[in-house]
């Protein structure tokens, strides 16, 4: 009698725990159907192109990845400048007219990165000023500022001229064996030695095949970011752990971060020596100037010394926030730069009527002189050479497209709004190709950004570092950096054309590059 009451009260249970998880499951559905629902409405006047059911327009976008650019190209040809679609499940808002580009980007509402950035730079970057979320972003921003302000970077000079002169002594090594050869690894390992001393007063010495490990790990890692970005398998992180790629990323990782953390124990310990022996200093001379060492020079401070200012001056700032930080400016202010150097490089070479411009500033300024160091001076002065960088910027711009993930909706006007949940894809590659405000688009033409012909320019028509709050915090750094190398090399070196504009693919990687580099003749100029 009493074993049916224990088997009915079992069974009420499970039948009991049985309706509540079809509740719960009915009313996530519900949910998710809801929110869906309700994104889905707003993509649907964003139209683009059609996709396929579960997969939306992923297919479209596989391939060669040098195509990319033409397919997206193709589709703002049909659907128009602000057009919406799907990658799996995921809403896309892809954005370029300066007019919507503004309404994301002027904004502090639609701060947020996209949810990639997180996937893919976390491991190796942690939450740093790249990818940290608004809150903590406002207050590293905050805290990182004054670290890029024009009287520091001058004080980075001396080591772009250095870093200049190794290059060009490289180059005519590389000259004397073959006049035409791939610049790009010169360039990179160059941009690659000033962002380590900069970033870490670490002189690694790249160019001259100094600390190949290092180098082969920072290399190595943008490209095995890119290999897992792209390959949508990859995505899944247990596969991706089971591969050799998975394994030689977690190899590099744990290496990179020793680096970083031996170089803060090591500028950590070397402050507090500096500071007993300054004191002692300041006991007997009471007036040094704060930034002379013993021997009355001047020392140089590394980003990674402003930010341990930082942390004396408020104790949350931990080493780990550091690293993060010293990581992130070497992820951002390598390649970024290096790109842009050897698609300068290129331009030049294959506009022979701009480099003789760019050569005769340099020549007024510089006279025949092959070694003087460029001064801050020399800088205002290299106007023309500017405007070649900023014109490359335009058709090659270093980043392709970066992504905001949007916690609101943002309406672009009465009709169409970028809902809430969706993430917003802008692209400088495609709003630079605007011929309502770039005529000619494709043409390279510096003069563009001549004072009198870029007034009235919609100030979001022209985006490269980004804009609005959120903007490269290294943006002046960039400019310092190139225009030295870039005089460094011109008064040393023709650049003629062997690649052109037509042989190199462009790779719409974590940045734009030349898919197999870039070869160009190097003629030095004969004067003494
Ligand atoms: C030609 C060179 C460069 C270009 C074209 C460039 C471009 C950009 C762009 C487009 C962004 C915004 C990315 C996004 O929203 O996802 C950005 C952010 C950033 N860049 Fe640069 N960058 C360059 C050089 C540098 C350098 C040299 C440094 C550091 C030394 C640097 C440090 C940063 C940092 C830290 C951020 C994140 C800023 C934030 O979110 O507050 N960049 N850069």
């Amino acid at each position: 009698m009493f074993e049916p009451a224990v088997n009915s009260g079992f069974i009420l249970s499970i039948v009991v725990h049985i309706s509540i998880f079809i509740g719960a499951l009915i009313a996530l559905l519900c949910y998710l159907t809801k929110k869906d629902a309700r994104i889905y409405k707003h993509m649907k006047v964003l139209s683009g192109p059609p996709g396929l059911p579960l997969v939306g327009n992923v297919l479209s976008l596989i391939g060669p990845h040098e195509n990319i650019l033409g397919t997206v190209l193709e589709w703002v040809k049909v659907h128009g400048t602000c057009f919406g679609g799907y990658l799996v499940n995921i809403p896309y808002v892809v954005v370029c007219d300066a007019y919507s580009v503004e309404k994301i980007l002027s904004s502090t509402t639609h701060i947020n990165k996209g949810n990639d950035y997180e996937k893919f730079l976390k491991d190796w970057l942690g939450t740093g000023l790249l990818t940290a979320r608004r809150e903590k972003w406002f207050h590293r921003r905050k805290l990182l500022t004054p670290t890029f302000h024009f009287k520091i970077l001058e004080d980075f000079l001396p080591v772009f001229n250095n870093h200049a002169q190794i290059l060009t002594a490289m180059l005519e090594n590389q000259v004397e064996q073959s006049d035409s050869f791939n610049i790009c690894p010169f360039i990179s390992r160059c941009t690659l030695d000033v962002i380590c001393e900069t970033a870490m007063g670490e002189k690694i010495n790249a160019q001259i095949g100094g600390e190949e490990e290092y180098v082969k790990m920072v290399t190595g890692m943008t490209d095995i970011l890119l290999i897992k970005g792209i390959t949508p398998w990859y995505r899944n992180q247990y596969i991706w752990n089971l591969t050799s790629m998975g394994k030689l990323e977690a190899k590099y990782l744990k290496e990179m971060h020793d680096f970083t953390d031996k170089m803060i124990r090591y500028r950590k310990s070397d402050r507090k020596r500096k500071s007993i022996s300054e004191r002692r200093n300041s006991n007997a001379n009471p007036s040094p100037a704060a930034n002379d060492n013993l021997e009355g020079q001047k020392t140089r401070r590394a980003f990674l010394d402003l930010l341990l200012d930082v942390q004396e001056n408020d104790e949350q700032f931990t080493d780990a926030d550091i690293r993060e930080e010293v990581d992130t400016f070497m992820f951002e202010g390598h390649d970024t730069t290096g790109a842009n150097l050897e698609w300068v490089i290129l331009m030049l070479a294959c506009n022979p009527e701009c480099q003789k411009l760019a050569y005769e500033e340099i020549q007024t300024i510089f006279g025949n002189d092959m070694d003087r160091d460029v001064t801050t001076g020399d800088l205002k002065e290299l106007k023309y050479l500017e405007c070649c960088i900023k014109e490359t910027l335009r058709l090659y711009p270093s980043v392709p497209f970066f992504i905001r993930s949007m916690d609101q909706d943002c309406a672009l006007d009465e009709r169409r709004i970028i809902p809430k949940g969706s993430s917003v894809v802008i692209s400088p590659y495609l709003l630079h190709r605007h011929s309502a405000v770039f005529s000619n688009p494709e043409k390279f033409d510096p003069e563009r950004f001549f004072i009198e012909n870029a007034a009235g320019r919609h100030p979001y028509a022209y985006v490269p570092f980004s804009a609005g709050p959120r903007n490269c915090i290294g943006q002046k750094f960039a400019m310092m950096e190139e225009k030295v190398l870039l005089a460094s090399l011109l008064r040393r070196f023709k650049l003629e054309p062997v690649d052109t504009v037509e042989t190199v693919p462009v790779v719409p990687d974590l940045i734009l590059r030349p898919k197999c580099g870039i070869k160009v003749r190097l003629v030095s100029r004969e004067m003494k």
